[in-house]
């Protein structure tokens, strides 16, 4: 038979390759997911056009014509693609429709890369993370003139749900409608906090039309581009959504409105340094000094206590929820010692996160 090989014997041969080669794609693969997970640290898009443009080129450079080239294009494009694929979007629920503020908090932490899902009320957004829908949600928590967001409050104390970051977003708020002139307004609309926080400059200048409130910006600007005789309080972002014009900008009443976002997922992050704790409790109220028990324990350990807020239970009249926040995190072990106290003599103990503080984290220039 000489040199000559049998067709079983080729076969053979194309067999082995072919095992080579979907080994070879397997561990493309999961080069490509570890790839995506390193974009995710950084909020950098999965999708590199420039990247796969590259590695077309770069084929049919050092294929120098041999297999046939649209071939190799189109099983590099399947490969390409189903790699990129690989590398899971991160889906935000966030208080929509599009172009809330909420949404904006959202694209200043996750970036444009991630996609976003436009819940139509912040309860929406804690199931949809609970359920596990989505990778994180996004939600309001305090606006530094009109205080906390109950609502955002309440969720926490309904669904389980770990706290991840937090966002501080400078809230300016324009006057906007179709046309842009102020004449044309016979009504302004607003969520309530916005409609709150120009109150003054509504009297002033607008002080016989009516305000109605609705649940969010994005809703308001969206009923701003569909009748003429509406305005809208909305954010920068609604005015370039919904094609509308600016009638008036920055109407807050006061200068440096901030609002706090919280990002909301199933896991809260590991210890940066400079974290945050939250922790949900309920005293013995009848106990006297029961409140000043808790503080005690935080301030004899030097535990900075950031915030503490107070909400009513559902239901149980005169039962109160206190939401404390205090610098460190869960890991800290002075802050385990100080939470591990607290779980003893409260009543109902729940931490509800340890994340980065907000002046610390590195937004990678998205907002
Ligand atoms: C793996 C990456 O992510 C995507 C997938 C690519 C690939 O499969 O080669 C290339 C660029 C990206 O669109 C990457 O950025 O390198």
């Amino acid at each position: 038979m000489g040199d000559k090989q049998t067709i079983s014997e080729v076969r053979n041969r194309i067999d082995a390759i072919d095992n080579n080669i979907l080994e070879l794609l397997k561990e493309r693969l999961e080069c490509a997911k570890a790839i995506g997970r390193l974009k995710d640290e950084t909020s950098r898009a999965k999708w590199d056009p420039l990247r796969e443009r590259e590695i077309y080129e770069r084929l049919l450079c050092d294929n120098k014509g041999v297999f046939p080239e649209q071939a190799l294009r189109s099983i590099f494009h399947e490969i390409i693609t189903t790699c990129r694929l690989s590398q899971k979007k991160i889906e935000v629920a966030y208080l929509g429709p599009e172009a809330t503020f909420t949404h904006l908090a959202g694209v200043k932490y996750f970036g444009q890369s991630a996609s976003y899902k436009a819940m139509e009320s912040i309860d929406e957004v804690f199931n949809e993370v609970e359920k596990k829908r989505v990778n994180y949600g996004i939600v309001p928590v305090e606006n530094s003139i009109e205080g906390a967001v109950f609502s955002t409050l309440d969720s926490f104390m309904k669904y389980n749900v770990k706290i991840c970051g937090e966002v501080q977003l400078p809230i300016t708020h324009n006057l906007v409608c179709r046309s842009g002139n102020i004449e044309d307004i016979q009504t302004v609309a607003s969520h309530a906090q916005p409609l709150a926080q120009c109150r003054e400059w509504l009297k002033k200048n607008l002080p016989d039309v009516p305000t109605l409130q609705v649940f969010s910006t994005g809703a308001a600007a969206q009923m701003a581009a569909n009748n003429p005789n509406i305005g809208a309080i909305a954010s920068s972002l609604a005015i370039k959504t919904y094609e509308l014009q600016v009638v008036v900008k920055g109407i807050e009443d006061y200068q440096g409105n901030t609002t706090r976002f919280l990002v909301i997922g199933n896991q809260s992050p590991d210890r940066c340094g400079s974290d945050k704790t939250s922790l949900l409790l309920g005293l013995l109220v009848n106990r006297p000094g029961a409140l000043n028990e808790v503080l005690t324990v935080l301030a004899t350990r030097n535990i900075d206590l950031t915030k503490i807020e107070s909400r009513p239970i559902k239901g149980k009249q005169w039962k109160y929820l206190f939401f404390l926040d205090i610098a460190g995190h869960i890991d800290d072990p002075i802050i385990r010692e100080g939470c591990d106290i607290l779980k003893q003599i409260c009543a109902y103990y729940e931490w509800l996160g340890s994340y980065p503080r907000a002046d610390t984290i590195d937004l990678g220039g998205n907002g």
